[in-house]
């Protein structure tokens, strides 16, 4: 009973207090609260965990990918950032070769992608990059995760400006590593980059000298363009590069003409790659919406072709590819003097950085313009609706015709290409265009349409020396590369019609080319050993050895031959192309062997072209040696290569920079100082140069001779007349007068219409001393109208006197009886 009551009492007082209640349920809330909240702390995931799950996620789809079903980038296991980045970009559907490349890539496969120009490529490896470094959940502190190479900086910079638009939400840091920037900035910052763009010799210079730069993490190796990359002129850079890199990483080759050589992938030591060729079966390797044509033309009626198709696509938008540099720094003076009537742009690799990164930027924001390039701008360039690819001249061979056609017709856009070829390099270029699979029509210039810029041209150079120097270098230039083509079944130079090609440029002279004189010279050289060892052999072993001459002998007589034919046609070309009818005969030998041209080559045409290349540098070597004792023979300082530092300040200077001193024709020394010094040229010059100072010398020696000899007769004839004058005064004064004399003033001014003779004038001061002197000017003047005629035959006498006085007494010359006989002996010397 108590015990009920008191529980009743304690059950009346919680009810009733609510307070207390409240206070009792907090407590109790409070408690579970902070017991959930542990429980949650224990068992909660941080991001990066939360991230982790994501990309394990991501990475067990891998292995389902299925290249055929995706339609979408969604439809591939891509991390949300770069899904967001690419819809950003508007890339929404991928493209085929990057459909069939992104899963290989993701499933950390090496690939080998190849597919037509335009079709991609760039996302076809920067999605897979993006992706691998998110996989690995990398950050600024692991340094070098990526590096992507490229053959020129304008593709770098481009890839980099890519890479920036689609990864702009992941927070890897990326940096653009070209030459021409300061190296001590990209030095500081280059350990804190994840993403590395870059040019083979600038990465390379930095693995050399950073300390701070590391490449022993890194994932993922790419080569844009992989097969100019691989190809001799990187190779050794290459080389060095891959030693530094980790044998462990992903490799990604991409290219529109990708390279299959077992020795190239070999040396980038890829693991079981997975080819990728998207158009391999397509019945053309260039875009379907690019049309194709070339014209041929002869070498000196190109500019003119240039000008006119240029006039009649004004409002389009052309890129025009050429050979080398200096053609394009020639063409482009000329043609923005030219005034063709739409926007002249340059690149090429002799532009300062600034400059090639402003042109660039530049022809991207243009609707019409034409660029003038050199093969810088033949790779990976995606410069936004061009119509038109016109390539002045023949590219190198099929492969660089693919990637200069491929600046137009880009990601489903149409184009235009015309390929100028001259005569001599149809044939084989177009057989080997049509072995590529590449389309290409023959089309025929309307020779009325063209309109001639040659006059000027001339008028330009004439006007600037600079512009003529330029017009020089372009045509040494030219013929340089097309010498050192490699394919000599398309490229001869000794087709090429040097006056005529000089003349369209402008140049009155063609410039002496100093190659091509070394060529002729080296064939000289060659015979006159030959016929030395012939003479040596004769004496030592007899006529019956003579018949056991090796099969050597009788090949290197032919390729005597041929050196001497095509030298011969050379100079017919240059000096006198009247002469010498045998050359078509000449010619028709040398195409048996045109792979061998100069005999700078002695491998057998066919040989491999890594192994052809070493006896053109034997052969350069010991050019150089002969070259350098003939210098010091003639004790001649040469000419050298002027190094600049980043920012512009001069490295080296020595030794000093050559400059003909001589005057003289202007051509032929400019000629000089673009290719070099012509020692017996320069000889002849400085010696007719002092014939011909020796004769002006003597001419004025004898004038001024002359001259003071008519000087002194003339004042003695004056004091005759005036003395006499002053008799018949006196004579007067006594008859009735006042009669004044003024006879030389008088004498003065009627000579006016005669032949001006400077020599006859009377000596001017005592002419002024005679005006001032006298009273009455006016009317000395009419005074002496009558004798107008005399001072004129007295002057006539004065000179005949003068003639026959030098005719019949001995010439006194002023100069000594020796140095007088010198001189005539000089000058009958000349004379005979
Ligand atoms: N998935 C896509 N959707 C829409 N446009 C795309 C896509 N992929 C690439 N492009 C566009 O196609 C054009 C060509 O791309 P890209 O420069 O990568 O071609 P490429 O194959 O590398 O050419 P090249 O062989 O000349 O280097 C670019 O303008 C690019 O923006």
């Amino acid at each position: 009973m108590s015990l009920k009551s008191t529980a009743q009492k304690h059950v009346k007082h919680v009810t009733n207090d609510p307070v207390r209640n409240f206070e009792k349920w907090k407590k109790k809330y409070v408690k579970t609260k902070k017991r959930v909240k542990q429980v949650r702390q224990t068992t909660k995931k941080r991001d990066w965990e939360i991230e982790r799950d994501i990309i394990d996620k991501l990475v067990s789809k891998y292995a389902q990918i299925n290249a055929k079903d995706a339609v979408n980038f969604s439809d591939f296991p891509l991390s949300k950032k770069t899904l967001r980045g690419l819809m950003e970009a508007q890339y929404r559907q991928p493209t085929e070769i990057q459909r069939q490349t992104v899963g290989f890539a993701l499933q950390g496969k090496d690939v080998l992608g190849a597919a037509k120009t335009g079709s991609g490529k760039t996302l076809a490896f920067l999605i897979p990059v993006l992706e691998c470094l998110y996989r690995h959940q990398w950050t600024a502190l692991d340094g070098l995760g990526a590096l992507i190479i490229s053959p020129t900086r304008e593709l770098a910079y481009q890839t980099f400006q890519v890479l920036r638009k689609v990864g702009k939400n992941h927070d890897f840091s990326a940096g653009l590593i070209i030459g021409g920037k300061d190296l001590k900035d990209e030095a500081e910052k280059i350990h804190r980059t994840n993403i590395i763009i870059c040019t083979p010799g600038r990465l390379l210079q930095h693995m050399d000298q950073t300390s701070a730069f590391h490449v022993s993490d890194l994932l993922m190796l790419v080569l844009d363009e992989a097969d100019r990359i691989l190809d001799l002129g990187f190779s050794e850079t290459l080389n060095a590069i891959v030693d530094h890199l980790p044998s462990q990483r992903q490799t990604l080759l991409f290219s529109a003409t990708q390279t299959k050589s077992i020795k190239d992938l070999a040396r980038l030591s890829l693991k079981e790659p997975e080819y990728v060729w998207v158009h391999e079966q397509a019945k053309f390797s260039t875009p379907a919406t690019l049309e194709q044509n070339y014209v041929v033309c002869e070498l000196h009626q190109k500019v003119d072709m240039l000008f006119s198709f240029l006039r009649s696509h004004l409002q389009k938008k052309i890129i025009v590819f050429f050979a080398c540099c200096k053609e394009v720094q020639y063409f482009f003076r000329a043609f923005c003097r030219l005034r063709p009537g739409i926007s002249v742009l340059a690149l090429h690799g002799k532009q300062p950085q600034m400059k090639r990164v402003e042109v660039y930027n530049d022809f991207v924001g243009k609707k019409s313009a034409v660029l003038f390039a050199t093969d810088i701008a033949a790779r990976g360039l995606d410069f936004p609706a061009v119509n038109w690819v016109l390539q002045y001249d023949c590219p190198e061979d099929a492969n660089t015709y693919i990637h200069r056609v491929g600046r137009t017709a880009r990601y489903q856009e149409g184009g235009e290409a015309l390929l100028v070829l001259l005569p001599s390099e149809e044939e084989a270029m177009v057989s080997d265009l049509k072995e590529r699979r590449v389309p290409i029509n023959k089309i025929q210039i309307n020779p009325e349409k063209l309109m001639s810029v040659q006059e000027k041209l001339e008028s330009f150079l004439a006007q600037e020396k600079e512009q003529k120097e330029r017009a020089q270098r372009c045509f040494v230039s030219y013929l340089r590369s097309i010498f050192l083509m490699k394919n000599k079944q398309v490229f001869d130079v000794t087709q090429i019609k040097l006056p005529e090609y000089a003349a369209s440029l402008g140049l009155a002279v063609a410039p002496r080319v100093r190659f091509l004189n070394k060529a002729e010279k080296h064939g000289e050289e060659r015979l006159e050993e030959r016929s030395q060892r012939e003479r040596e052999t004769v004496g030592e072993k007899g006529e019956s050895d003579q018949a056991e001459e090796s099969s050597d002998e009788h090949q290197s007589e032919d390729e005597d031959t041929e050196i001497k034919g095509k030298i011969r046609s050379l100079l017919c070309n240059s000096e006198d192309s009247d002469k010498d009818e045998d050359d078509q005969g000449d010619l028709d030998l040398f195409t048996v062997k045109r792979k061998d041209v100069f005999n700078v080559n002695t491998d057998q045409a066919g040989e491999h072209d890594s192994e052809s290349e070493q006896p053109q540098s034997r052969q350069v070597k010991e050019s150089k040696v002969k070259e350098a004792k003939r210098v010091q023979k003639k004790n001649l300082k040469v000419n050298s290569k002027i190094v600049f530092t980043d920012d512009g300040k001069v490295v080296q200077q020595w030794p000093l920079v050559q400059r003909p001193v001589a005057r003289g024709n202007q051509d032929e020394q400019d000629a000089e100082e673009e290719s070099g010094i012509n020692v017996a040229k320069a000889k002849e010059r400085l010696r007719l140069e002092d014939q011909e100072y020796d004769k002006n010398e003597y001419r004025r020696r004898i004038r001024e001779k002359h001259r003071e000899k008519r000087l002194k007769e003339r004042a003695a004839k004056r004091e005759a007349s005036r003395q006499q004058k002053e008799r018949k005064k006196q004579d007067q004064q006594s008859d009735s007068g006042d009669e004044s004399d003024g006879g030389e003033a008088v004498a003065y001014l009627s000579g006016a219409n005669e032949e001006f003779n400077i020599d006859a004038l009377p000596d001017p001061d005592k002419c002024r001393d005679a005006d001032i002197g006298s009273s009455d000017h006016l009317r000395k003047r009419t005074a002496s109208d009558s004798d107008d005629m005399k001072p004129v035959k007295r002057k006539k006498k004065s000179k005949r006197d003068a003639e026959s006085d030098s005719e019949s007494s001995p010439l006194d010359t002023g100069l000594s009886l020796m140095e007088d006989e010198e001189l005539v002996l000089h000058l009958l010397g000349q004379r005979s």
